[in-house]
């Protein structure tokens, strides 16, 4: 990035209730929201294509700061000219900053006031974890989009450990806003924290926009509470973020988790899921969810969405795709990426044409009338 590279910037477009539309300006291109990014985690969209992820709809892909460090290792990422260029990704990337991924992946060693130390869930090495190195391997990484390093507990938990690792959180969100300095043309976003306690989530939502940072996730959901409880803190945090910068559900989800958050004025999301789910013979179709392992597939020569311009979707029998997951054939796993990660971009796409044209809740309304119709 040179001085002149423009800032990164966030539009609107439209509004409806708390429901926005609108567009990230950066230098590696726009990024449409409500946006859905694919996982990349490892520096590839698993069992897909880039050009194809790009195809699809998907402006900007997410990548781990936890495994990226562990392999390829970023010191190498960045002598190999960064993700962008080695996985062939030339949108933008957003970059997770390894807390999450510590708290779920690895055995963790200890967490203090200077940073988190865990062992590798590769090969067992120990690691140290700073908020600056964090920052530091994201920028080596090449992310446009990077995230603090905040300490997230899984849900339910004691108050107390709620309230100390949103406090770390936010001593933690003051030193990597230090630590990226001034990187024009990529943003350093906050993690609002606090578990399931509104007013830590309210203090801890005032004190990041007092940071002013770019964009401001909210994080520490979805991990094993209620969808309820989940949408109750988006509630709770929303009115006290900035309604010019863009809002990011983190780790967020089915489909129906997705309309929902929109619905409370959530403009980013990414998930393991619809890759996850394709991989292990699980399709996402406008009628529900289809486990095409189940043996009444067997001989349905049906697609799964003969109006899909996905040829995932609309080329292929529910019979064959049968066929590959019950052999385990690799094809299986491609196609019903392919399907869902199709099946998301097209409620991402339909979504901000609702939004545009002020019709979200009836939008919403048919939506999960398809879905309940099941038999997808
Ligand atoms: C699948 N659920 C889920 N929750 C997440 C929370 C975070 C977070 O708070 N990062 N700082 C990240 C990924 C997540 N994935």
């Amino acid at each position: 990035m040179t001085e002149e590279t423009p800032a990164l910037s966030f539009a609107l477009h439209a509004v409806d209730g708390a429901a926005r539309t609108g567009e990230i300006t950066t230098p590696r291109g726009q990024i449409r929201t409500p946006a859905f990014m694919p996982v990349g985690t490892a520096g590839t969209v698993k069992a897909m294509y880039p050009s194809q992820v790009r195809d699809l709809g998907a402006d900007i892909v997410l990548g781990n700061t936890y495994h990226l460090m562990l392999r390829p290792g970023a010191e190498r990422l960045a002598r190999l000219g960064g993700l962008h260029r080695l996985m062939r990704w030339d949108g933008p990337i957003l970059t997770d900053s390894g807390g999450f991924q510590v708290m779920s992946l690895s055995a963790l060693r200890k967490i203090d006031e200077e940073g988190v130390t865990f062992r590798s869930h590769i090969d067992g090495s120990t690691h140290r974890m700073s908020p600056e190195r964090s920052i530091e391997i994201q920028g080596l990484i090449g992310s446009d989009i990077q995230m603090q390093l905040d300490e997230c507990v899984r849900l339910p938990a004691e108050p107390a450990a709620i309230e100390s690792a949103m406090r770390l959180s936010l001593r933690w969100a003051e030193r990597c806003r230090a630590a990226f300095g001034e990187q024009p043309g990529r943003a350093l976003f906050g993690i609002v924290q606090g578990g399931d306690i509104p007013a830590l989530r309210v203090e801890s939502a005032r004190a990041l926009v007092g940071l002013d940072l770019k964009g401001y996730a909210i994080g520490g959901l979805a991990v094993g509470e209620p969808q309820a409880v989940m949408l109750a803190m988006i509630e709770t945090v929303e009115p006290h973020l900035p309604a010019e910068k863009p809002r990011y559900l983190m780790g967020v989800g089915t489909p129906d988790d997705i309309v929902q958050a929109v619905t409370r004025g959530i403009d980013m999301f990414d998930c393991v899921m619809p890759t996850r789910a394709g991989r292990h013979g699980l399709a996402y179709t406008s009628h529900g969810r289809v486990n095409l392992r189940n043996a009444r597939h067997a001989e349905d020569i049906r697609p799964l969405d003969e109006t899909s311009d996905c040829p995932a979707a609309r080329d292929y029998s529910r019979a064959y795709l049968h066929h590959l997951v019950r052999s385990d054939e690799i094809l299986g796993m491609m196609l019903l990426t392919w399907n869902n990660l199709a099946y998301y971009q097209g409620l991402m796409a339909s979504l901000r044409a609702a939004i545009r044209e002020g019709r979200l809740a009836a939008f919403a309304e048919e939506t999960r009338e398809g879905w309940a119709q099941g038999e997808g």
